[in-house]
């Protein structure tokens, strides 16, 4: 029977300003990204209705109802076509990462293949009003996200070797937010320098930020020592958290020294979540695969 696989990739927010908030509440951003080579992996198989199913080391908790955004992905493009959706779920739920929304885009992306279809006109409304991540999620390379996270600019990023660590915290998103202490700080520069390499890129991050970073450690203090963990790791250029949190993710000049520092940190910290992974495009890995 016909299996269409999907990979879903963690988003990273290399830099996150939050630079206004709309009427409706919605923060305005400007947001480098890029993709990591870790993420959840989909498995859609033709059937009667929609359905999901749920393993992998991250799917405790996780409900496979239909609030799911897997399958209220899948839902948007499925055209009254059913599908069995299998979900290994692998990064962690609620940290910051964009877990759901790369689930969701990897569903859309499966059932248009399953189907054999482009995506319909209009589908990029529809994925915005899933989640603000949702059209990022759709692009899986690297990225400047303005607007509330719908405005994209692809970039050219050289990879970008990085330790990312989640201490095993849920951080709710809209709570991060309503406890900005600042929702009006300066955009990134407007005109991005070309990157040679990942040390001036790991330069010139360094001068951005995460705005939503002090309201996270606030609320969550964990994210404190896990940002203080990657600082003290050997080579570790620079240490920051990811959208709201709690996942962070530190930056090294190669490979080697962050698979290096996944192993001391490992040894140290037994129950965090800790992912070394270049940091990049994901559009190959992210393309619906028939086995
Ligand atoms: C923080 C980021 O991860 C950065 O990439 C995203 O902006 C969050 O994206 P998301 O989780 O897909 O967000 P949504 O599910 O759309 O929104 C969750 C809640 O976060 C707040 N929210 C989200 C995005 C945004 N630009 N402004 C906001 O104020 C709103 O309170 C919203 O109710
Ligand atoms: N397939 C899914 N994977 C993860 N969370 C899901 C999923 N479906 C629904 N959710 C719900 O979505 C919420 C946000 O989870 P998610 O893992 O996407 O957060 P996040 O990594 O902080 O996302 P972002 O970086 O986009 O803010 C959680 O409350 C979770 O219960």
């Amino acid at each position: 029977m016909t299996c269409i696989e999907v990979f879903a990739p963690a988003k990273i927010n290399l830099a996150l300003h939050v630079t206004g908030q709309r009427a409706d509440g919605y923060h305005l951003l400007d947001s480098l990204v890029a993709f990591a080579p870790v993420g959840d992996v989909l498995q859609l198989r033709p059937a009667e209705a929609l359905s999901l199913t749920l393993a992998g080391p991250e799917s405790a908790g996780l409900s496979p109802g239909p609030d799911n955004l897997a399958l209220r992905g899948a839902a948007l493009v499925a055209a009254g076509q059913g599908a069995a959706i299998h979900l290994a779920k692998h990064l962690p739920v609620a940290s910051g990462i964009g877990g759901g929304s790369a689930d969701a885009a990897a569903a859309v992306r499966g059932m248009l293949a399953l189907r054999g279809t482009e995506a319909p006109a209009g589908l990029g409304q529809d994925l915005l009003a899933l989640g603000a991540d949702l059209p990022m999620c759709r692009m899986n390379a690297p990225l400047r996200a303005r607007g509330i996270g719908e405005v994209l600019e692809p970039l050219s990023l050289p990879p970008l070797p990085a330790l990312l660590v989640n201490p095993r915290l849920p951080v709710a998103t809209p709570a991060i937010f309503r406890a900005l202490a600042c929702r009006s700080n300066p955009p990134l520069p407007e005109a991005l320098p070309v990157f040679a390499g990942p040390e001036p890129l790991i330069d010139w991050l360094a001068w951005q930020r995460n705005d939503l970073q002090p309201a996270a450690c606030a609320v969550e203090p964990a994210i404190g020592a896990v940002l203080d963990a990657l600082r003290q790791l050997p080579g570790c250029r620079l240490a920051r958290m990811s959208g709201s949190g709690a996942t962070c993710f530190g930056l090294f000049d190669t490979e080697a020294e962050a698979l290096q520092a996944a192993q001391l940190l490992r040894a140290a910290r037994s129950g965090w979540w800790i992912a070394p992974a270049v940091l990049g495009d994901q559009t190959q890995r992210a393309t619906p695969r028939r086995q």
